[in-house]
């Protein structure tokens, strides 16, 4: 029996069986039903056609048995074209263009079709102007962007159902798509014990089986029902260019600021009063552009006092200058303005439980405090004694409108104090991040799971924003602030920031002064650099260590740092250090 098998089967190798279709309907049947599935599938294509098919057999019909109809059709015809034209009636056309598309298409069928009832379709010039019509008319519908899209998408949509098996989503539902200015919108219906986290972990396998760009899709989570969600498809990049800031929008803290603008073009709008902000991004992500836009804003505004700390020897904060009551460049400068500024919170909360008010309600008069720390890494690891401020600030300061603005490229757990500082940021601004775990660190534990991707940010400027009333994933672009933007805004309200009330200053008068550390000023300065610069490990100095080998300030450091960068006589080995 076995050596049968073997037979029969090198039998079958050499003589294979041919494959036969067997069809098993008659062909006419087979054919027609082809036919009939391909005008089906191509039906948007082929409308002008069929109505213009449509449009002769009415008229033959018409003229036939009503020929007196005419003036009837011609009316008919002319109120139908009014409803298109000027309320986008029956199809909900929004757009002017597609409204005036429609009324012409109205009038030029009507007018048709009162001819061919009154004279007959086939006489005179009525069969080449029907042609004509079709044809010329018809240009616009096939070249039409929406409308085929609105085919893609309907061909997806019928197809989701094996889509959605193939990646693993079997038994989820597209309960309606809509076709938008950027792309297609589709609201799902989930398979029962299926969430919106089983879908975000499949967004790269959707991307693929739609044939998308990566990156393409977006997942949002219907608020209303756990089981639904809604699934954006990103076909045109809304945030491909920069999104110039159109100028401060608030004029009092109590104003939400606008960061930006979301991929739907909806404003990306946060409040900032009694609240903590952090911004974190990787090098050139564009947290200097954030920070900038919330400066502008608040340099606006009247009833905050702004102070700035910027280790970078003031480089990104010093444009500001002027509207900043205070800006320490060095960890001393910066470890006594935070000083100064938990006294200013302590004195604060000291009169509010005194006079039994609960918050500090900012005025022109009795101002917020809000203090900007570029980034924040730098203050930890060179200002210890500041970081217990700045948590003592964090902790306590909400209530009294003494508030934190931090922006850094990595909120490590040493830099954020194992996450308490983090913890009471409430207001997170996440740009692109180099390492996904990153995402968690900035915006919390469970937020890249959760579909928060800011490692798969493509440009500088875009963003995502945890906050009051932002609590979904949606990507966000910052808006553009320019140099001259910066030095416009800074120079326009600089003559109008208010001064620090009464209360506060003299907290800040009755402070210990700290000394000032003695330095010893090296006898030649430019030589003791080159030198330190010369006999550099190989991963470099540090700027602070730079001060030290010098005892020049840190804007002196700054700048001959650059000029021997220029002259190509020093290079930064990482970011911050430097050797010759
Ligand atoms: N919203 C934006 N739209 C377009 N371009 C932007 C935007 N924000 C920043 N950029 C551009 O990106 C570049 C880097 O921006 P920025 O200096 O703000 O980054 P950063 O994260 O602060 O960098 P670093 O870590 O070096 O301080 C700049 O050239 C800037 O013009």
């Amino acid at each position: 029996m076995r050596a049968y098998g073997r037979r029969h089967r090198r039998w079958s190798r050499r003589n294979p069986q041919p494959l036969l279709l067997v069809p098993d309907e008659p062909l006419l049947i087979a054919g027609l039903a082809a036919i009939g599935r391909a005008l089906f599938r191509y039906r948007s294509g082929l409308a002008p056609i069929t109505s213009g098919l449509v449009l002769e057999v009415a008229g033959l019909l018409l003229h036939h048995k009503q020929p007196g109809a005419w003036p009837m059709v011609a009316v008919l015809a002319t109120l139908a074209a009014l409803a298109a034209g000027l309320r986008g009636w029956p199809w909900g056309l929004i757009r002017l263009e597609e409204r005036a598309y429609a009324a012409s298409v109205t009038v030029v069928a009507g007018g048709w079709l009162a001819a061919a009832t009154a004279i007959g379709p086939g006489r005179g010039p009525l069969p080449t102007a029907l042609l004509s019509a079709v044809v010329v008319l018809g240009v616009p519908w096939w070249a039409h962007r929406r409308r085929r899209a609105r085919v893609r998408v309907d061909r997806v949509v019928r197809a989701w159902p094996d889509l959605a098996e193939a990646i693993g989503l079997d038994g989820s539902r597209v309960m309606s798509a809509v076709v938008d200015t950027w792309g297609w919108r589709a609201r799902m219906k989930l398979r029962p014990g299926h969430s919106v986290a089983d879908v975000i972990a499949r967004v790269p396998a959707i991307e693929s089986a739609l044939g998308t760009r990566p990156g393409a899709v977006r997942v949002e989570q219907d608020p209303a029902h756990a089981g639904r969600c809604t699934m954006r498809v990103v076909a045109i990049d809304p945030h491909a260019g920069a999104i110039p800031w159109p100028g401060p929008s608030a004029r009092s803290l109590a104003d939400p600021i606008e960061l930006g603008v979301f991929e739907d073009a909806t404003t990306v709008r946060v409040p900032l009063l009694r609240r903590h902000v952090l911004i974190g991004g990787t090098t050139d992500s564009g947290k200097s552009g954030v920070l900038n836009v919330v400066l502008g804003n608040l340099a606006a505004c009247s009833d905050v006092v702004l102070w700035g700390i910027d280790l970078k020897g003031g480089m990104e904060l010093r444009p500001w200058s002027s509207c900043l009551a205070r800006l320490a460049t060095t960890s001393a400068e910066a470890t006594q303005l935070l000083a100064d500024a938990v006294a200013i919170l302590d004195a604060r909360a000291h009169a509010s439980g005194r006079d039994n008010t609960r918050v500090w309600e900012p005025t022109p008069t009795a101002p917020a405090l809000v203090i900007v720390i570029d980034e924040y890494a730098e203050l930890a690891d060179t200002a210890p004694a500041a970081v217990g401020h700045a948590e003592s600030i964090a902790r306590r300061g909400r209530a009294v409108a003494v508030d934190l603005l931090t922006a850094t490229q990595r909120p490590t757990q040493k830099a954020m104090g194992g996450g308490a500082l983090r913890s009471q940021m409430s207001v997170r601004v996440c740009l692109r991040v180099r390492e996904r775990r990153d995402v968690d660190l900035i915006l919390d534990k469970g937020m890249l799971a959760a579909g928060w991707h800011a490692h798969t940010l493509d440009g500088p400027g875009k963003f995502y924003v945890l906050a009051d009333g932002h609590n979904q994933p949606r990507r966000a672009r910052g808006y553009l602030v320019t140099d001259e933007h910066v030095r416009e805004t800074a120079a326009r309200y600089a003559d109008q920031r208010p001064d620090l009330d009464p209360l506060s200053r003299a907290a800040i008068e009755h402070q210990p002064r700290a000394l000032e550390p003695p330095t010893t000023i090296a006898d030649d300065p430019e030589q003791a650099l080159l030198t330190a610069l010369a006999h550099a490990p190989d991963d470099g100095l540090t700027v602070p260590e730079l001060i030290d080998a010098t005892g020049m300030r840190r804007t002196w450091v700054y700048d001959r740092l650059q000029a021997l960068a220029a002259a190509g006589d020093a290079r930064q080995v990482t970011r911050g250090r430097w050797r010759a």
